[in-house]
């Protein structure tokens, strides 16, 4: 009978799309407008201090595509803690004109199967522990999408033994590693949380390097024979300090 892994758990994730009402908020007076854009920046505020005291983490990116406008992505220790900034959000005037749209929640996850890896506590390392509460890169482009492992009857991922898993893992992270310094990548679980089986978020400063690594990923097995992708989301950095200049009419 095929061994489930161990998984190393990290902070909760919360991904959340929102389509801006323009119509609405072109109908509003610019005082109005002046005064929700402050008192979201004031919220940004709020969340910058969580960053610096490493406690979360936080990104606002502008969508590409009609699938949405925003996409905000939050890290809490707690799923309490998201659902407070998703509470927060929308009883603010910008909450007003935002949509929700598409949300994904998931929790960080790290697994055992790394062969390098073997023996040791994971948990301790102060490289697993940065993965596990990271601070997002401040990159200038994001792309997110979930994806799930097949349960066909001749590829079935769960299925397969504990080796032949960590080999494929193995491979995998092999090609991930020939984009060091272009891609980053934060895995999160969302087994029991939500739909599809992990949502894949990656960072790059040229949205090239997206369709680069997942291009050659697919020829990877572990993808080939057992990956099945969502719908992907692209988005670019939003910083603060440009939040003025995208509500501005
Ligand atoms: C920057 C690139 C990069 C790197 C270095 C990297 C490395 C690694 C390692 C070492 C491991 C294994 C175990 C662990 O330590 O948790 C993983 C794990 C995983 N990955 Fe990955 N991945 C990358 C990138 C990367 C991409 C682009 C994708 C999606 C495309 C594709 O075709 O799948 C992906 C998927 C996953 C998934 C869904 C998992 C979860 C486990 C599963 O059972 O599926 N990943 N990943």
């Amino acid at each position: 009978m095929a061994e489930a892994v161990i998984t190393v758990d990290g902070w909760s994730a919360l991904h959340d799309t929102r389509t801006f009402d323009w119509t609405s908020w072109k109908l509003t007076s610019q005082e109005e407008r002046e005064a929700a854009v402050n008192e979201f920046k004031e919220i940004i505020t709020k969340w910058e201090a969580v960053e610096e005291a490493k406690e979360g983490s936080h990104a606002l990116y502008k969508v590409v595509g009609n699938k949405a406008d925003l996409m905000f992505v939050f890290l809490r220790p707690t799923m309490d803690e998201l659902e407070e900034i998703k509470t927060e959000i929308n009883k603010s005037k910008i909450g007003d004109f935002l949509i929700p749209g598409y949300s994904y929640v998931s929790i960080i996850e790290m697994t055992m199967h790394n062969p390098m890896d073997e023996g040791k506590d994971r948990e301790l390392s102060p490289y697993v522990k940065d993965r596990l509460r990271p601070i997002m890169p401040k990159w200038e482009h994001a792309c997110f999408y979930p994806m799930a492992r097949r349960r066909w009857s001749d590829a079935n991922w769960f299925e397969i033994d504990k080796e032949e898993r960590t080999k494929l893992l193995y491979d995998h992270g092999m090609t991930g590693r020939k984009y060091a310094g272009k891609v980053k990548e934060i895995i999160t679980g969302s087994i029991g949380l939500d739909e599809w089986e992990w949502g894949v978020t990656l960072f790059a400063h040229d949205p090239l390097q997206f369709k680069k690594i997942v291009y050659e990923m697919r020829f990877d097995e572990v993808t080939t024979k057992y990956a099945e992708f969502g719908d992907f989301i692209v988005g670019n950095y939003l910083p603060k300090e440009n939040v003025d200049a995208y509500f501005t009419l």
